[in-house]
């Protein structure tokens, strides 16, 4: 657990960046520090491996104060990523991830063994280890400053922007496959974003600072957007927030049983079987739904890849009420596709049903909302 108490940073120019902060950082979770910019973040994050001395305050984690360690020998127990990965230009790609364990003494082959392993568990081909940072794409040199943070296999993960240099596409598969490897890893993690939705994704628990480093909010995201503390808060998290709070809600919505045409069935089967709009469901040989098809758009021939329509989000039974939603919501037949834990048909779902699912759905009371 990593524990800030009454810290305080004020610059030498008398800026005061971090106020009177008390954080606690629970044991195998992901805190998130999110905020405007210039609100601390940084700063904070820095304080917890003494790349910056509070000017008051204490640190600790587990229960030991960081103060009173050796500061170079309490960074290399801690595992740290930021922005482009930080890589050292002039090493490989495996020599970089190797750096901290050679540092702590492990020997060269035993490292560059590790450092490939590593590469593989962040979605790398252990082949790219012979590169230089700058031949590879910036998702791919996020991957490597995340594999080099895991090293030495560290307790505590401090994360600066990690996911910020990509485009949206790469950014939110590095989000998901982070979630992933935490799930096997379990680290104790403080990440500090000043992306709103990838605190929501990514956070256990998040701290919503306000310029001059200190707390607005500190909350569990879906209590956050249930109940922002405040305006600020509120104005932070923006717009949509009944919307994206459905994401954390979780309730079985009716199933229908769908028709549905085997990918490479007649044109004239597929007729045959859609419903009163015009709209079939078309599957796999594995039941895994591939799209919609309207057979009257579509003359003789085959249902294949070519007649389907695109969109239509596919929901988990499991999964979301905002899946649900957004499922029923984006299909072009309006009947959301829901899928079993392999990926197989269960059913559809209309967005009336699931409309009543989430009114039926006990809604606490909102007294510290600030947006009517
Ligand atoms: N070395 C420094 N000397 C003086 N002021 C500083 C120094 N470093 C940071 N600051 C100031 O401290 C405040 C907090 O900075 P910090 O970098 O921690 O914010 P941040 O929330 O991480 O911002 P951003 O999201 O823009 O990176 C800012 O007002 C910044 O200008």
């Amino acid at each position: 657990m990593i524990r800030l108490d009454g810290v305080t940073k004020q610059y030498p120019d008398g800026t005061v960046a971090v106020d009177d902060l008390s954080l606690t950082a629970p044991d195998r979770a992901i805190t998130v520090l999110v905020g405007p910019s210039g609100c601390g973040k940084t700063t904070t994050l820095r304080m917890i491996n003494r790349m910056i001395e509070p000017t008051s305050g204490s640190v600790t984690i587990d229960g030991q104060d960081v103060l009173a360690m050796d500061a170079a020998q309490l960074r290399r127990g801690i595992g740290y990523v930021i922005q482009h990965g930080g890589l050292f230009p002039h090493h490989t790609v495996e020599r970089n991830v190797a750096a901290v364990p050679l540092l702590l003494g492990t020997a060269k082959k035993t490292a560059i063994s590790r450092a490939r392993e590593l590469l593989e568990l962040v979605g790398l081909d252990p082949a790219l280890g012979r590169r230089y940072p700058s031949q590879l794409s910036g998702g791919q040199q996020q991957r490597v400053g995340v594999a080099r943070a895991l090293a030495a296999d560290p307790p505590v993960m401090l994360m600066d922007e990690p996911f910020s240099a990509v485009d949206p596409v790469v950014r939110e598969q590095l989000q998901d496959e982070f979630l992933r490897l935490q799930g096997e890893l379990g680290k104790t993690i403080v990440m500090v974003t000043h992306d709103i939705d990838e605190a929501i994704k990514l956070g256990n628990h998040v701290a919503v600072l306000r310029v001059g480093g200190r707390i607005a909010q500190l909350a569990r995201p879906h209590e956050l957007l249930a109940h922002p503390a405040d305006g600020f808060v509120a104005d932070f998290l923006g717009r949509d927030r009944g919307y994206r709070a459905l994401g954390f809600e979780r309730a079985s919505v009716p199933l229908h049983d769908e028709p549905t045409v085997a990918l490479g069935s007649g044109v004239g089967d597929a007729a045959a079987r859609a419903g009163s709009d015009g709209w079939v469901l078309v599957i796999d040989d594995r039941r895994h739904p591939q799209g919609w098809a309207r057979p009257a758009d579509l003359g003789d021939g085959v249902v294949d890849e070519t007649s389907l329509a695109l969109g239509g989000t596919l929901a988990r039974v499991d999964g979301p009420l905002r899946a649900a939603l957004d499922a029923a919501l984006s299909s072009p037949s309006r009947r959301g596709v829901v899928v079993d834990g392999d990926g197989a048909l269960a059913g559809t779902c209309r967005a009336t049903e699931v409309l009543s699912v989430i009114e039926a759905q006990e809604r606490p009371h909102d007294p510290g909302s600030a947006t009517p």
